[in-house]
């Protein structure tokens, strides 16, 4: 598996956020928690890695053209690429797609990036311990989920890893194991809500 056409360019010393997700839609809380991002950890960009499918949700999600077609329509910003990389390289699972990224872009100060909501059941996914050790990881705040997410198991586990919130600009710099916390001004926009509204399709059967 290697850099291939269409892929982002990155280079070696660049700090880049990864925010994977299903994108099932792409709404307002992502593209907040990108800019976020860029701003609280000190990113150059930050590349959504649109799924194929999360390992752990039993129904597939929309068709990929579509959950592209409107990623890019919620997040028009000159450092925030929309990618299928996942696709393209036959993973969805997150720790395979960290292993093969670090591997392709050797030099490059990658940052794993996610809501509170997933920091709180990352215990759950596979190899995650491995995640943690292949590079720092950002976590943002969510409506409901601070709490879960600071005494998970994964941030119990990782309780010395944790950076304080006066240093989490320089995150892509950190020695591994490292994860910070930081709270924004929460946005309780969810793909959930949206689906339940029908304001997006709903899944294939
Ligand atoms: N409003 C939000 N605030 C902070 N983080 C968010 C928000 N919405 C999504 N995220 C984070 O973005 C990443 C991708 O989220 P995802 O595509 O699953 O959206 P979602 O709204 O959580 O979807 P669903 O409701 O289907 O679970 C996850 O790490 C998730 O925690
Ligand atoms: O690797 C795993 O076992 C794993 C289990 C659950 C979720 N993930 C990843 O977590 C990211 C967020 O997923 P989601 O569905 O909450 O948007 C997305 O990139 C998934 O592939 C990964």
């Amino acid at each position: 598996m290697g850099w291939g056409p269409g892929w982002p360019m990155a280079r070696p010393g660049m700090a880049v956020g990864l925010l994977g997700g299903s994108f099932d839609p792409a709404h307002a809380g992502h593209a907040h928690l990108s800019r976020a991002a860029l701003a609280r950890f000190g990113l150059d960009a930050v590349w959504w890695l649109v799924s194929p499918g999360n390992p752990l949700k039993s129904s597939g999600p929309a068709p990929m053209a579509q959950r592209m077609e409107r990623a890019r329509a919620v997040m028009d910003h000159p450092r925030v690429v929309i990618t299928d990389l996942e696709a393209h390289m036959g993973v969805r699972h997150t720790a395979r797609t960290l292993r093969a990224l670090v591997a392709c872009y050797p030099g490059v100060r990658f940052v794993w990036l996610m809501g509170a909501d997933n920091m709180a059941t990352l215990h759950r996914w596979e190899d995650w311990q491995e995640i943690l050790h292949t590079m720092p990881v950002g976590v943002v705040a969510r409506p409901g989920d601070r709490l879960a997410a600071l005494t998970s198991p994964a941030a119990r586990a990782f309780h010395a890893a944790r950076v304080g919130s006066d240093t989490t600009r320089g995150l892509a710099h950190r020695p591994t194991p490292a994860w910070a916390f930081v709270n924004l001004p929460l946005r309780p926009e969810s793909s959930t809500a949206l689906r339940e509204s029908g304001a997006w399709p709903q899944n294939d059967p």
